[in-house]
């Protein structure tokens, strides 16, 4: 592709010789690691690195042109400089790969839970009534039926397109996450449904404040496309706020809540069926696949998006019920003596509690928790943890979770002190997360109900005694002896 191609809706900030517009450009990088001879180089400046010092060596790889933010001219090949070199990588990337989301049904989730579970949902939905669908998220990307290794929730501009180009899916639901927005990594989508879940303390290290990250949040209903709808639950109070918002902006929004106002209206949830039961226009009755309040909001926002794309009441109601639930997400073991043993997501004060509260709904007559805090994020949300578990959980054991940059004994220590302040006298600390999980398992009985929360799907990032990668592993090898099925 000729640089003037590349560059529409880019503004430059300097002067170029109109030569330069003619240059070929083979491909676009911002790592100067991934350029090859005849790429264009984008020089970001990150949060661990700065980008511009790494163009010597995207030259040496062979860039023929480089865009940055800094006042550069000494540079042997073209500099083209731009005020924001995350927006510029947007509108390039866009540009490359064609815009190929524009050819395609795009959904785009936000909010601090449930974007996983409600993405699986509606691409359940869609293929299940004949609409193939592409996943991107935190757990991996799917596209074309074939699973991608994410290492973002929502990737880079320049991945995801590449990710929509080479989907030959019809639609494409995503994940859409504060630091994605703030970070312009959708910048030149546009979405045919933007949901929003709900919002709760998580990422205030990064935001700062919850106003900051709501206002995060809200940038995804900046990108939808004109007729496009907007999908909220107005019952979580950061919901109402955005409905009222883009109510105003005259914005189709379709809100899921008890509110007499809501387009889908709740009437009433009953909790032993997992069934809501709402106006739409006349009473109907949604079947959740999943236990717990938490996910008949998820497959209520699941619905209205089918709805809203087409695919018939009848139909949607027939295939939900087959929905076999998310990798990590409460999902469910027993023991030869009857306990039960979930593993699930949950790693911010809100999902702990609709976690643990499902697990009471569900029967459990005791419940031990089992939960770690992830060095160097948001340290203001453990206490609300702690508080959490210990009014509901019958006992509690911190254990080590993603240690990043802190230390095992820094963690301990910080652990040991919440415990003692705020742990009711139902807390311990044991930090081999493994032996934390084959103990409670061996000394569990049935009615017992052991509950892991925040690591899910993933991987562990730390050896433990047991020869484990995951909490399901580990969960496994206390049950059977084996970590594998
Ligand atoms: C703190 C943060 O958000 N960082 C994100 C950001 O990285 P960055 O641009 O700041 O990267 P950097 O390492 O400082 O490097 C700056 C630039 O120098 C370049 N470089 C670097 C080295 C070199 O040799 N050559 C070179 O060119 C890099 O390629 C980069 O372009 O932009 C990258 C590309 O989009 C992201 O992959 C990266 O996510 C990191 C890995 C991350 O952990 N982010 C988390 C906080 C995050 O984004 N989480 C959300 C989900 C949150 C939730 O659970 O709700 C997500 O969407 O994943
Ligand atoms: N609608 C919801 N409201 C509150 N908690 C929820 C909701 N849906 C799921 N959860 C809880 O949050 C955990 C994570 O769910 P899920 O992965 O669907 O959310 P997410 O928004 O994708 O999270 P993340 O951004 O961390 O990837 C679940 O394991 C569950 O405990």
């Amino acid at each position: 592709m000729k640089l003037n191609e590349l560059l529409k809706g880019v503004t430059l900030l300097n002067n170029i010789d109109n030569y330069i517009y003619d240059l070929p450009i083979h491909g676009l990088a911002d790592s100067s690691q991934e350029v090859n001879e005849g790429f264009l180089f984008v020089a970001i400046k990150g949060f661990k690195e700065d980008g511009h010092k790494h163009i010597q060596h995207a030259i040496q790889q062979g860039a023929a042109a480089i865009v940055g933010e800094q006042d550069i001219t000494d540079l042997s090949v073209p500099y083209l400089q731009v005020s924001n070199t995350r927006i510029a990588l947007g509108v390039m990337a866009k540009n490359f790969y064609r815009d190929p989301a524009s050819r395609k049904i795009m959904i785009g989730i936000t909010g601090t839970n449930g974007k996983t579970t409600t993405s699986y949902l509606i691409k359940h939905l869609l293929e299940q009534n004949g609409i193939s669908c592409s996943v991107m998220g935190t757990i991996q990307n799917i596209v074309n039926n074939a699973s991608i290794k994410s290492a973002n929730t929502t990737p880079s501009s320049l991945i995801l397109e590449q990710l929509l180009a080479l989907s030959n899916d019809e639609a494409v639901v995503m994940e859409v996450s504060s630091h994605g927005l703030t970070q312009h990594r959708i910048e030149g989508i546009e979405f045919d449904l933007c949901l929003f879940t709900n919002l709760h303390h998580e990422h205030l290290d990064y935001h700062g404040s919850m106003d900051n990250y709501f206002e995060a949040k809200s940038v995804l209903f900046d990108h939808l496309k004109p007729g496009g709808t907007a999908i909220i639950n107005i019952d979580d109070q950061w919901g109402e706020k955005l409905n009222h918002k883009l109510l105003e902006k005259g914005v189709n929004v379709c809100s899921i809540g008890r509110r007499p106002e809501s387009s889908l209206q709740i009437a009433s949830i009953d909790m032993a069926h997992s069934a809501v039961h709402f106006r739409d226009p006349h009473e109907t009755i949604l079947l959740s696949p999943m236990a717990g309040i938490h996910n008949i909001y998820n497959s209520m926002m699941a619905y209205a998006s089918a709805l809203t794309l087409g695919v018939p009441k009848d139909a949607i109601h027939r295939t939900i019920a087959n929905f076999e639930g998310v990798e990590g997400r409460f999902e469910t073991s027993k023991t030869s003596t009857g306990a039960v043993v979930i593993v699930d997501y949950a790693h911010t004060p809100d999902a702990v509690y609709h976690c643990l509260t499902t697990a009471k709904e569900s029967g459990a007559k005791r419940i031990v928790h089992i939960f770690g805090f992830r060095g160097d994020r948001d340290t203001t949300k453990r206490k609300e943890m702690i508080e959490i578990t210990s009014r509901i959980s019958d006992r509690f054991i911190i254990t080590t979770d993603d240690l990043n940059s802190v230390s095992a004994q820094e963690m301990q220590k910080m652990s040991s002190d919440f415990v003692e302040q705020y742990g009711n006298n139902k807390g311990s600390v044991l930090m081999d997360r493994t032996v934390a999980i084959q103990q409670a398992i061996s000394q569990s009985s049935a009615g017992d109900w052991i509950v892991i929360t925040g690591k899910g799907h993933e991987k562990y990032s730390h050896d433990f005694q047991l020869p484990t990668d995951s909490d399901k592993e580990t969960v496994r090898y206390s049950l059977n002896g084996s970590s594998k099925e």
